[in-house]
């Protein structure tokens, strides 16, 4: 087993900045960096940007369906990007957001978690909306194979909030009962392999993450109207924890390397909050 996720995480955020860098190569992108739209485009789109900025980012988040929505050529360049990840001594996210029950999810987490898994990926996304409970064989494997898993909490969307912020009949909000559960699981291992996702967005943090010490991926900086320097008042003392994510944001300065280094730049110096 490789060191465990959340200390790799560590380790490479403190030499390299706290961002995570999304690759979703949208249709529109990649036509504006003079590709077509097919597998070949999203792939010299995906390949380019992590050999640009690779050595300067700490984890990139490929965006699965941008590459899945090209069939088996599509899945393969995934498979070359998360190569090209690794090389560049970063960490992938693969943002996928399975969630499924138990027996199914065992299978999805083989697929990505595995150490001889085709789409092998240092971390996923999850959703917990079958039962935090059925995530189980996901969580299992990421322990034994130092990977983590990124479950979703109070997403970025408009949407998401009714469901997200429902009350059980104790009074807690379903999100609240997320951060709960993962807080529990990472107490239990000692690993902190369960991160959340909470969304950029948010105008208030409506969430207890005292004593959570799993990473917190913020999505939905830039192009959703999240901006880093807000992160410290939205999250207070669990800043720390936070691992601002940006696709668009990033990904419309390019093809140009360097104009792709400075819109990176623009989004490094994440506040502390400590
Ligand atoms: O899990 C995610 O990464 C995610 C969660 C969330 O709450 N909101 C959200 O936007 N995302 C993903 O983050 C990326 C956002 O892209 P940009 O808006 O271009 O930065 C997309 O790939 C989304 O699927």
């Amino acid at each position: 087993m490789s060191l465990p996720y959340r200390r790799r995480l560590a380790e490479l955020v403190a030499g390299r900045g706290r961002i995570c860098v999304g690759v979703d190569p949208h249709e529109n992108l990649v036509r504006a960096w003079g590709y077509d739209f097919d597998a070949d485009g999203v792939e010299r789109v995906a390949r380019t940007l992590v050999d640009v900025l690779g050595p300067e980012v700490p984890v990139f988040k490929p965006q699965a369906a941008f590459f899945e929505c090209h069939g088996p050529a599509g899945m393969a360049a995934l498979g070359r990007v998360l190569g090209d990840i690794a090389q560049a001594g970063a960490l992938s996210l693969l943002d996928v957001k399975r969630g499924d029950i138990g027996s199914t999810m065992s299978a999805y987490a083989r697929a990505y978690l595995s150490d001889d898994a085709v789409l092998a990926a240092d971390a996923i996304t999850v959703s917990p909306y079958l039962g935090f409970g059925s995530l189980a064989p996901a969580i299992e494997l990421a322990h034994q194979t130092g990977r983590g898993i990124y479950v979703l909490c109070r997403t970025s969307n408009p949407e998401g909030a009714g469901l997200q912020s429902a009350r059980e009949e104790s009074g807690r909000s379903v999100a609240q009962a997320v951060v709960d559960a993962a807080r529990e699981t990472n107490e239990a291992s000692g690993q902190d392999a369960v991160g959340l996702v909470i969304g950029a967005t948010l105008e208030t943090l409506d969430l207890d993450l005292d004593g959570f010490a799993g990473s917190i991926l913020a999505p939905g900086i830039g192009s959703q109207g999240g901006s880093v320097a807000q992160l410290g008042r939205l999250f207070g003392r669990a800043a720390e924890h936070v691992l601002p994510s940006a696709s668009r944001q990033v990904m419309k300065a390019g093809p140009d390397a360097n104009a792709l280094r400075t819109a990176l730049d623009m989004l490094k110096g994440v506040p502390t909050g400590a």
